[in-house]
């Protein structure tokens, strides 16, 4: 990670654990809005207008939460508004790196060697994990924002003026609903796979993989209709789908969230790939990425030999 803007040698792929073992995400630190007149978002500056070709999206396709933002920008027709670049897959010792690999980009704008190097172009003294999504402002040269919930939400709305969409993936009667429903699926399953794979005791890992299954089981329980608020497509199905798709093949093994896999949930495999099959949403999906990305995580799988399965995985995605 950087501190005070420079790399330090003692890295670890593992994040920060509290006193009992679980698994701590970094909290993020660029939070300015895009808006459809550049006036301030819910948080941050303003100063971010919705412009054609004026930001340009840094994503890693092993990443859940990168993939959130990808598929919204897909969903809502900003493909040709919004560049993106796609970071090497494997993460090395000084963090994600551009190229190098089928699929990868090198980066367009600084010629970086590694994403930390646009951290410390945003803020020399920046401290933290160069995490991905990243979206750059490159009229100013400045990073407007690293969460990917932000992101998403800005995707919905900033650019409607520009590209027209009847698709509201965050519509105001349902904002408390789907703000509920977000909560428990980030913390328990998006995360919750994360806490339970970097769980530093049995105890953590425990708590980790019940929250994980009992979220797919309620999940499960809920989809009596296409989506999880029914028949209208929301960004908590977005938020849902990422981790779906990642499960029989990273999360189950690697992870060790192997109670059941979600082939083993009739309505959540339907649902899945329900999402898969919405125009667009198939592309976002990297199966190459993904598991290289993940059976490299050294900590977890020194050898870095990645298993073949599980074949119902590949199947889906053809
Ligand atoms: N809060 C962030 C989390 C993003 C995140 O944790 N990204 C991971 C990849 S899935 C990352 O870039 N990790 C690199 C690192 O921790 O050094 C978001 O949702 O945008």
């Amino acid at each position: 990670m950087l501190v005070d803007g420079k790399w330090t040698s003692d890295w670890q792929p593992v994040q920060k654990a509290d006193e009992k073992g679980r698994f701590v995400r970094q909290v993020s630190s660029f939070r300015n809005w895009i808006t459809p007149d550049g006036s301030a978002g819910p948080t941050g500056e303003g100063g971010f207008k919705a412009e054609a070709g004026r930001y340009r999206l840094y994503v890693a396709l092993i990443c859940p939460w990168a993939s959130r933002t990808l598929i919204a920008r897909k969903l809502k027709g900003l493909e040709d508004l919004i560049p993106v670049t796609v970071v090497n897959p494997v993460l090395s010792d000084q963090g994600w790196q551009f190229g190098g690999y089928d699929g990868a980009d090198a980066d367009p704008l600084f010629d970086a060697t590694y994403m930390h190097e646009l951290y410390t172009r945003a803020d020399v003294s920046f401290t933290g994990r160069a995490t991905v999504p990243v979206l750059w402002d490159m009229q100013q040269g400045i990073m407007v924002n690293n969460e990917s919930a932000d992101i998403l939400r800005m995707f919905d709305t900033a650019f409607e003026g520009l590209v027209p969409s009847d698709l509201r993936l965050y519509p105001q009667d349902l904002a408390a609903e789907i703000d509920a429903l977000n909560a428990v699926i980030y913390d328990r399953l998006n995360n919750g796979v994360y806490k339970a794979g970097f769980a530093s005791s049995q105890e953590a890992y425990d708590e980790a993989v019940a929250g994980v299954f009992d979220t797919l089981v309620m999940l499960e329980d809920r989809l009596t209709g296409d989506y999880l608020f029914g028949d209208r497509l929301t960004e908590t199905d977005i938020r849902a789908f990422v981790t779906l798709i990642r499960f029989d093949a990273a999360y189950h093994g690697l992870f060790k969230t192997n109670l059941r896999q979600i082939a083993d949930y009739p309505r959540l495999s339907a649902y899945m790939r329900r999402i898969l099959d919405l125009p667009g949403v198939r592309e976002t999906v990297n199966m190459d990425h993904i598991t290289r990305g993940y059976y490299s995580i050294k900590a977890l799988n020194p050898t870095g030999i990645r298993p073949v399965g599980p074949d119902h995985v590949t199947r889906a995605l053809h």
